[in-house]
């Protein structure tokens, strides 16, 4: 596991080849690592088992090529079958400790969603190397979400815990500092790289927003 506040990612990339807008997923990565991601996760909601693994065996090699680490969106059996770096679990995914007793190897990285405030006396937080603050705005890209978070909420969070914090929702390179400055470690985006027209670009345009 990773010591308490000691999270070497930025900017973290959350992809599928649905929200690259037809674009190749491993094509729009590249260019997002080559932009300054340092993070990504891919979130596909409507493949089979078969071909969410394909397309976590193509995009680690590519993320292994950068050294980049790579985590999977809710499967267990697909992260640990790519050898990936990692899993990313919500409310009614497999809950972290279930996660950490399938996989032993305490090095993989396990991230944990925050929807309610409660949750951050559970022991899943405990289990999990990073909580996503999700979402800080609400955002078309996932529209199932329970609180809005808002820049208030991101500080909350930040009294009450000492667990890195990844912010999800409607960042953008307009709001980035601010979700910073408000207390997360990180930020997490899809649309801000995967719609936008020149990905590296966008990428590159975030990553200067947080190192400022
Ligand atoms: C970094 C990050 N934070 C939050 C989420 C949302 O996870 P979850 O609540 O399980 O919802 P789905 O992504 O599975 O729809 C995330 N994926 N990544
Ligand atoms: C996966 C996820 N979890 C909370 S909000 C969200 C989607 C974020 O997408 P965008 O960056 O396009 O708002
Ligand atoms: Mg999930």
């Amino acid at each position: 596991m990773i010591p308490l506040r000691q999270f070497p990612y930025q900017l973290y990339l959350v992809i599928s080849e649905a929200d690259c807008n037809g674009r190749n997923f491993l094509h729009v990565a590249e260019q997002a690592i080559l932009g300054g991601v340092d993070l990504i996760q891919l979130r596909e909601k409507n493949c089979s088992q078969e071909v969410f693994l394909k397309k976590a065996l193509q995009l680690r090699e590519l993320t292994e090529k950068y050294a980049v680490p790579l985590l999977i969106n809710d499967n267990a059996s697909v992260a640990m079958q790519a050898d990936a770096a990692g899993i990313h679990v919500g409310n009614t995914d497999t809950p972290p400790t279930v996660i950490r007793e399938q996989w032993q190897d305490r090095t993989k990285l396990v991230g944990y969603s925050i929807e309610y405030l409660d949750q951050l006396q559970n022991e899943q937080v405990t289990a999990s190397d990073y909580l996503g603050i999700s979402p800080v705005f609400s955002t078309p890209t996932k529209t199932d979400t329970v609180t809005e978070w808002g820049l208030k909420g991101i500080a909350s969070i930040r009294q009450l815990t000492e667990k890195p914090l990844v912010a999800i929702g409607n960042i953008h390179a307009g709001n980035a500092r601010e979700v910073i400055q408000a207390g997360a470690d990180c930020i997490a985006v899809v649309s801000a790289i995967c719609s936008a027209h020149d990905p590296q670009k966008a990428a590159y345009t975030l990553k200067n927003e947080l190192v400022k």
